[in-house]
């Protein structure tokens, strides 16, 4: 096998990784042996129905849940002995902002839990607010923001941090199509600047075509793209079947 510079190697690799949820006959199998591999600067769309296990394999991934059976690494981001959660940023489905917490300390305060000072935290997040035109909100609470507005805002918190690797939630799920279709551009243009790698899942097909590679959950089974079972019959890279959002790439 060829060995890899530790800047190619996998973000993420999920090795027949999966999670069970409860024992006995109550058991739910949420994601069955998941064996997957996310480069760095990919971009990947987890589509498949309501309950498929989209999330649980985010979470996986995300080293916000443990396997219950195989392995999740992170070869590519175990480098600097800073600890992995300071590399990977998570968009969650739905309302994630602190409510006491105005837009411009809720994108600072992971900075400060980092460690980062004060000053260079404001800054930092008063700059990832600029960058998706979401500064004349900086002051204000999140009862005072639309849902499109919170989750803008949510997407500047994760981006603040310069992750290496974004994970996304149905992050335009709550979304009426065009504020989605806004959230989704800043987050991929923002993404590319970093050169992070992104996974979002999503049901919507409009959402995923807007990505490189699609991966299908069925049941909580993976199928990558080149993968066939009888629940998936084809899972192709998205490739020059996209259609244009009309956002920025
Ligand atoms: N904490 C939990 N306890 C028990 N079962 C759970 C738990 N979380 C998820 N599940 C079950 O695991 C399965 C996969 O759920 P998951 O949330 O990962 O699916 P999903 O594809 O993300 O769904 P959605 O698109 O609705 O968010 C479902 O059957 C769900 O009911």
């Amino acid at each position: 096998m060829a060995v890899l510079a530790k800047d190619q190697e996998p973000l993420v690799r999920c090795d027949d990784a999966a999670r069970t949820y409860g024992r006995g006959s109550g058991a739910v199998v949420a994601v069955h042996g998941a064996t997957c591999t996310v480069p760095p600067g990919a971009r990947i769309a987890v589509v498949g129905p309501s309950g498929s296990g989209k999330s649980t394999l985010l979470h996986l991934m995300a080293g916000l849940d443990r396997p219950t059976a195989g392995r999740v690494s992170h070869p590519g981001l175990t480098t600097t002995g800073d600890g992995l959660a300071r590399h990977i940023g998570m968009v969650f489905q739905g309302p994630s902002l602190l409510p006491p917490l105005t837009a411009v300390e809720n994108v600072a305060l992971p900075l400060r839990i980092d460690g980062v000072p004060e000053a260079e935290a404001t800054a930092r997040a008063r700059a990832a607010l600029d960058s998706l035109h979401l500064d004349s909100l900086a002051e204000k609470l999140p009862d005072e923001l639309s849902a499109g507005q919170a989750q803008r805002v949510a997407v500047a918190r994760v981006l603040a941090r310069r992750p290496r690797l974004v994970l996304a939630d149905e992050p335009t799920g709550q979304l009426d199509r065009e504020t989605g279709r806004h959230v989704l551009a800043v987050l991929l243009a923002a993404a590319a600047e970093l050169g992070a790698g992104v996974v979002i899942s999503t049901h919507d097909p409009r959402v995923a075509d807007e990505l490189d590679t699609r991966w299908h959950m069925a049941d909580g089974r993976l199928v990558r793209p080149g993968e066939k079972t009888e629940a998936e019959p084809e899972a192709e890279p998205v490739g020059d079947q996209r259609k244009s959002l009309g956002g920025p790439r």
